[in-house]
């Protein structure tokens, strides 16, 4: 399991740690793991022309001690000083016994930076990192500039500067950068769009904080090994019913697709059998002869272990309502949440998974889309709250958050591919099938759409695909993180 830790967290497992250590261990840690990653990136050391940008904080720090350490090797390094006075006046020190230059970035309208940065094979962004409030101030923007007309390689160290560390919001300018060195823990805002896209790619520095770190983290993501404990396979004295029976109530005359992709769905995500009630029987039973199919209503529709409802579901409210009703897990998608009712949602006993869209989210909080694309991880944890329910938020960063609180899971299988009208419906029913198999409304929504976001990528392979591709990836999924 991968986790991330919040600021305050990060602090006082830091305290906690350096009390126990000599002054300045930790820093030195940080400073030789992303000098290593620098390194790394340029290839070799030697003559190469490195940019430090250094801001007023220990941030700006382990930029000059990895600056001193990549100067020791033999590369030119510059180091601009954002706030000159308040430096970090050891790593300064460090750098300039090292050999390297030191340039004033507010001095001179920026030029002399801006010209040492044209020139740079590699800028280390160390302007602010956990310290860090808003966007980058005025002073940094020019400087951002640069380095985007430049086109020149960027390491973050710790975050990129102007990110919001705890929620992956940003407000304002940040740096975007190819590599992201961060230290003791991966933050939240690695995780999570939009700051997750300025990240780059992502290495954790091990510097001794993951023993003083307490559980649980803030925010976790499944990783191949946990998702294989959490599939649900059968044994030898499995038969279809021990599996799991998953009903889908989906579709309508407008949108019988609906139904056949969450079918599609639900027959690749462990139940032993699938049963459909709705208007599209005839065209599940087209072309899925194994689904178990009813236009009676759900009551009638014969024992599940768990519902979906409301993919392509119109206007029917009265069949929401009578699956909020039973006495099994349920998952709710699209017309499914605009349709149920929040108390009848909130008095259920047995366990419920929402998955809105950030444009489904944005109508059961009422506020605009771009807000819940901005803000992902304050939206899922509030709409969890509300509907005392487990809350999948889809799109480019997925995140689950269990209405009791405890970590919020995030999804990193996901691809931009899987953004093609269907794939949602396909979604939801694998996570229905997977809660009729078992597992818990997190676990199901979380392997969920860890699932079917390898599947998107291994169905894709770098080219469009159909929802329909997406479902018929999903066995490859399987395998793939069985390792079979
Ligand atoms: N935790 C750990 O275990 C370890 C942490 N380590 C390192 O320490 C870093 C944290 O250092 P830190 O606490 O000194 O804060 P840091 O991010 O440098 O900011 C400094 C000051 O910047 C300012 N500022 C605020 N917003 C701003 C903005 N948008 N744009 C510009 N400036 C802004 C604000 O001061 P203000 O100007 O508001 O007075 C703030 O106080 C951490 O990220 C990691 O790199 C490692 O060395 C090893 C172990
Ligand atoms: N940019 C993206 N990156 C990764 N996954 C995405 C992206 N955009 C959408 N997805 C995923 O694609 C699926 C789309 O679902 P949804 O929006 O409900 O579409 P539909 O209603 O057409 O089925 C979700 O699983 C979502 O997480
Ligand atoms: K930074």
């Amino acid at each position: 399991m991968r986790t991330a830790y919040g600021v305050e967290t990060v602090r006082a497992a830091e305290r906690e740690l350096m009390a126990r250590l000599p002054e300045g261990v930790l820093m030195q840690r940080a400073a030789a793991g992303l000098a290593v990653a620098c390194g790394r990136l340029m290839g070799r050391v030697y003559g190469r022309r490195v940019v430090l940008l250094v801001g007023s904080g220990d941030n700006g720090g382990d930029a000059l001690y990895a600056g001193a350490r990549l100067a020791r090797r033999g590369a030119g390094v510059t180091a601009v000083l954002l706030a000159p006075e308040r430096t970090h006046a050891g790593g300064l020190a460090a750098l300039r016994g090292a050999g390297g230059t030191v340039i004033s970035g507010s001095s001179s309208g920026s030029s002399g930076a801006e010209v040492a940065i044209r020139r740079a094979d590699l800028v280390v962004d160390g302007i602010v990192g956990i310290g860090g409030r808003g966007g980058l101030r005025a002073d940094a923007l020019p400087l951002a500039e640069a380095v985007r007309e430049a086109r020149v390689a960027v390491v973050a160290v710790d975050l990129p500067s102007g990110v919001d560390a705890d929620s992956g919001e940003v407000n304002g300018e940040a740096l975007r950068a190819d590599l992201t060195v961060t230290f003791g823990t991966h933050k939240p805002g690695l995780l999570i769009d939009p700051a997750r896209e300025y990240a780059g790619t992502v290495r954790l520095v091990d510097i001794g904080l993951g023993e003083v770190l307490p559980e649980p983290a803030e925010l976790e993501a499944l990783q191949h090994a946990d998702v294989a404990r959490l599939l649900p396979v059968p044994g030898v004295e499995s038969d279809k019913y021990r599996r799991g029976v998953v009903g889908i109530a989906a579709g309508s005359a407008r949108y019988p697709g609906a139904a056949v992709l969450a079918v599609a769905g639900a027959l690749r995500g462990g139940a032993g059998a699938v049963r459909y009630v709705g208007p599209a029987a005839d065209a599940v039973i087209a072309r899925f002869p194994e689904v178990l199919v009813s236009d009676q209503g759900p009551h009638k529709a014969g024992r599940v272990q768990a519902w979906v409802v409301g993919p392509g579901a119109g206007e029917d409210a009265a069949t929401v309502a009578e699956v909020l009703g039973a006495d099994v897990p349920v998952l709710i998608d699209a017309d499914g949440l605009r349709l149920a009712d929040r108390e009848a949602v909130r008095r259920r006993g047995a366990p419920t998974l929402m998955t809105p869209h950030a444009g489904e989210a944005a109508a059961l909080l009422g506020v605009a889309r771009a807000e819940v694309e901005g803000a992902r991880l304050s939206a899922v944890r509030e709409l969890a709250a509300r509907y005392g329910a487990t809350v999948l938020l889809k799109g480019s960063t997925t995140l689950v958050a269990d209405p009791a609180g405890g970590a919020v899971r995030v999804n990193a299988t996901g691809t931009g591919w899987l953004a093609t009208a269907g794939s949602g419906d396909v979604l939801s029913g694998l996570g229905g099938s997977l809660l009729a198999a078992g597992l818990t409304a997190l676990d199901a929504g979380s392997v969920g759409a860890y699932l079917h976001g390898l599947a998107g990528r291994l169905a894709s392979e770098g080219a469009p695909v159909g929802a329909q591709d997406v479902a018929e990836g999903v066995g490859r999924a399987w395998r793939n993180v069985r390792g079979v």
